[in-house]
């Protein structure tokens, strides 16, 4: 049964599900693949859930099955809406193949003045099987869409894509999306599902055509997000710097270079603290795409997350949002000391 699942692949539309029987779900993975569903079917039917109810015996073998599955449903649903169980797809062309090397995101919490100021991981190699593939769709399918945002008026370098709801964006609005492309929408649940992070309902995409496009320093700290966001950031192609600095500082805290298939998980109270930015860099001449997932509050899932006068009910508590051993007691420390993480194969974020 392993071996059928294995031959379908992620190269099928019907992804990793296979009539034999051959999975089982679980505990949060199953309840995270249900919000996944009813997210990705549009809030209300719930059709992929049910999809998945009505299979006794059925369900997933691990999580990247569940998320290939999920992923057939979404494909099946984004059509017109309509479940088309049975028939074929009709977005029948092969999905990249999104494995995990290595479950873990390394995490450590930098505490300063008693307060957290941050928390994040970096996972080198989270898609570096299938970052060619990737890139690939990302430039056949998605960059003509690309447009150059408004900041202030003025047109940005950088050309975005936006999936989610309508989202206040450098003080700009940027129009709701709801045509999920199908490659966002299974990078999405694998999130999810692999790394326990939430089932993110906003994607933006950055391209980068060469070193000469550069994000300036900014705080993920849209209204939209509410307080301490998690955000779930791709990277696919040339690789670029990303820097970090304290608000109310020029100096550079940390940086890492991004490589093809990274996942850098920026969470707690990383946008009330830190700046970030990618800067021109004229020694690389290739596209690079980045992809950041985020959880925007109108495009909540009602009945999975606490109503509540005090939180934004769309944000999940820092803690919770990603498992691993924290690290609590290391201090910032100025930028000259810290190390550059690029060349270790996981590499650690931290500030020591
Ligand atoms: O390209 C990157 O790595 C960063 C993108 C970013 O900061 C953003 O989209 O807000
Ligand atoms: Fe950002």
């Amino acid at each position: 049964l392993l071996a059928l699942c294995d031959d379908f692949g992620c190269f099928s539309d019907f992804g990793c599900f296979c009539d034999s029987g051959c999975f089982d779900v679980s505990g949060g993975s199953a309840a995270r693949l249900g919000q996944a569903a009813r997210r990705f079917s549009g809030g209300g039917g719930s059709v992929a859930q049910l999809r998945l109810q009505a299979a006794p015996g059925f369900a997933l073998r691990s999580a990247t099955g569940g998320a290939r599955l999920l992923q057939r449903g979404a494909r099946q649903l984004t059509a017109d809406g309509v479940d088309q169980e049975g028939e074929q797809p009709r977005f029948c062309r092969p999905c990249p193949q999104i494995r995990t090397t290595n479950h873990a995101v390394s995490v450590k919490r930098a505490t300063a003045r008693n307060t957290t100021w941050y928390l994040k991981g970096y996972h080198s190699s989270a898609l570096t099987k299938c970052d060619n593939q990737i890139l690939k769709i990302l430039v056949d399918e998605i960059q003509a869409k690309a447009f150059h945002h408004h900041t202030n008026g003025r047109p940005e370098a950088r050309k975005i894509v936006w999936f989610g709801p309508e989202y206040t964006y450098g003080g700009t609005k940027i129009s709701a999306n709801d045509n999920w492309h199908p490659l966002v929408t299974s990078l999405a649940t694998w999130l999810s599902v692999e790394y326990q992070l939430p089932v993110f309902n906003s994607c933006l995409i950055n391209f980068y055509k060469d070193g000469s496009i550069n994000i300036p320093w900014h705080s993920d700290d849209e209204v939209e997000l509410g307080p301490n966001p998690t955000i779930a950031s791709i990277s696919i192609g040339a690789a670029r710097d990303f820097h970090m600095r304290p608000k109310g500082s020029t100096n550079i805290a940390w940086s890492q270079r991004l490589a093809s298939g990274s996942l850098l998980i920026m969470s707690g109270a990383t946008q009330s603290h830190f700046q970030h930015a990618v800067l021109k860099d004229p020694k690389v001449k290739d596209l690079r795409v980045n992809l950041t997932f985020r959880l925007t509050r109108d495009g909540r899932i009602p009945e999975d997350l606490p109503v509540s006068d005090q939180a934004n009910p769309c944000v999940l508590p820092v803690d919770s949002s990603i498992t691993c051993d924290l690290d609590d007691e290391d201090s910032i420390k100025p930028a000259s000391n810290l190390p550059r993480l690029s060349n270790q194969a996981h590499a650690i974020s931290s500030l020591n």
